[in-house]
């Protein structure tokens, strides 16, 4: 099976420091890929560089064998690949709707035809509370609630619940369930499943290793910059994923990536 979205080579330098050097990076269909890494290992500037948010100043990415060359958030968005990014990036003062919409409302003609476009909010509420009930988050959300009033953990649901909603090939997912108590990382942890059951691979940053070994089919472990192994949750134990990570431990060759 070839790899969905691939990298080689990647390098990203910010000044002095190389936060990406010489790194590769494969996503396979339908599956979670963690990626894990010490803080300042360059997992983040690995996902900018895959999301369109920086240019990697070396390197090739391949999405379906086809060069990509994103100069925007808004370009990889428009091959299908969508980011949550830590911050969730959600408007406070507007409605669930109105955030799952956002920078990509539905428009219809308007009484003065087609040159005077206004919001098909009618289409977009039915599409909003679609999705919402799909990912099971109809029961705690009225989509017109401002998203100020919600949980940290039913905000980070509409932001996967947008980032699945649109994201066609992939859906990266930055440290979902950092800021989340006990019971709303579990209720994250179900929608990363549902989402991979609906078909999607998802990229899943986390430094939460019960996290990361419950939902990740594969396991990348960057380190100082580059990919230094991928490796199964199922043959490895968390404290040896850790070590390596940390470089208290060498991968077993055939796990090096
Ligand atoms: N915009 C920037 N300007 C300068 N240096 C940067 C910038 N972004 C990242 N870096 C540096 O690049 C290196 C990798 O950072 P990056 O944020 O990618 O790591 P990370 O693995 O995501 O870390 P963390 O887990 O702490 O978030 C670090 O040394 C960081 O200081």
């Amino acid at each position: 099976m070839e790899p969905l979205l691939k990298a080689r080579g990647l390098v990203k330098r910010y000044g002095k420091v190389t936060a990406l050097d010489q790194c590769d990076f494969d996503l396979y269909p339908g599956e979670v890929l963690a990626v894990i890494g010490d803080n300042g290992a360059g997992k983040s500037s690995l996902i900018k560089a895959l999301s369109g948010a920086v240019r990697p100043d070396e390197g090739e990415i391949t999405l379906d064998g086809q060069p990509m060359h994103f100069n925007s958030p808004l370009e990889a968005r428009k091959a299908g690949i969508e980011t949550v990014y830590q911050n969730l990036a959600l408007s406070p003062a507007l409605s669930i709707c109105d955030n799952m919409f956002l920078g990509r409302e539905i428009r219809r003609p308007g009484p003065l035809g087609q040159y005077f476009r206004m919001l098909d909010r009618p289409q977009m509420r039915k599409m909003a509370r679609e999705k919402l009930t799909e990912l099971g988050l109809m029961t705690i959300q009225n989509i017109d609630q401002p998203v100020e009033t919600l949980s940290g953990g039913q905000r980070q649901g509409v932001a996967v619940a947008r980032a699945a909603a649109f994201g066609s090939r992939v859906v990266i997912m930055d440290e979902p369930t950092a800021a989340l108590g006990v019971k709303e990382s579990r209720r994250v942890l179900e929608l990363i499943l549902d989402v991979k059951r609906r078909g999607l691979p998802i990229v899943l940053i986390s430094h939460n290793m019960p996290h990361v070994f419950e939902v990740a089919d594969r396991i990348h472990i960057h380190r100082l910059g580059a990919r230094l192994a991928v490796v199964d949750p199922k043959e490895i134990s968390m404290s040896d994923a850790v070590a390596m990570m940390t470089g208290a431990m060498q991968p077993p060759t055939a796990a090096a990536a």
